[in-house]
């Protein structure tokens, strides 16, 4: 059993893949994302396992998902932006260095583009995005230890202060407000 050294939450389009794999690079360890584990695991992309089974169903092997990566996986793990809806998730991150990466409609929606494997925000990316950030962001603050600003930023210098926050504390949690 060993827990990551730090855990990446934040909306569609915060930066969760890109920064964390430069995290890893800084840090000298692996980088783990739980959107990647589900489709492994199923053989499945995101936007079919919506389709063929539905939400509901995604929501499950996500939640497994982050619970063996939170107990199996020892380098910086990315969670899929809604895996925080599930109480027992949050929970779990309790007891985690959590960094969410925060960002603007503005420019969640101006990364995310017309990009078609995201199935929540297909049709209305703005409206979708707006909707989803408003509702999530309570439950991204509950488990964060730290808060990190991305918008007009570049990922490298995100990056590098997620590595501050990481090395500046000392057993998981310890950072936690
Ligand atoms: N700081 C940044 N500035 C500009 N563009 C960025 C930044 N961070 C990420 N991007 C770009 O935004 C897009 C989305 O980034 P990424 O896939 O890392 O987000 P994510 O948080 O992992 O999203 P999801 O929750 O959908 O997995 C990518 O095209 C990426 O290159
Ligand atoms: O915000 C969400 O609910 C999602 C974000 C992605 O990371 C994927 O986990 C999936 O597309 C759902
Ligand atoms: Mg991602």
């Amino acid at each position: 059993m060993s827990a990551p050294r730090v855990v990446l939450i934040g909306p569609p389009g915060a930066g969760k893949s890109t920064v964390g794999t430069l995290v890893a690079e800084l840090l000298g360890v692996t980088f783990r994302d739980t959107d990647t584990d589900v489709e492994t695991e199923t053989g499945s992309v995101i936007a079919d396992i919506f389709v063929d089974q539905g939400e509901v169903a995604f929501r499950r092997l996500e939640r497994a998902a982050v619970r063996r990566a939170l107990t199996e996986h020892p380098g910086v793990l990315a969670l899929g932006g809604g895996a925080v809806l599930d109480a027992d998730t949050r929970r779990d991150l309790c007891s985690q260095h959590v960094v969410f990466l925060d960002v603007s409609l503005a420019d969640a929606a101006r990364r995310v583009g017309l990009d078609t494997s995201r199935p929540l925000l297909l049709g209305n990316v703005r409206g979708q995005l707006k909707q989803l950030m408003d509702a999530r962001r309570p439950l991204y603050g509950e488990v964060a230890s730290v808060v990190i600003s991305t918008d007009g930023r570049e990922p490298a210098d995100i990056a590098g202060e997620v590595v501050r926050t990481v090395r500046g504390t000392g057993p998981a949690g310890e950072h936690r407000p």
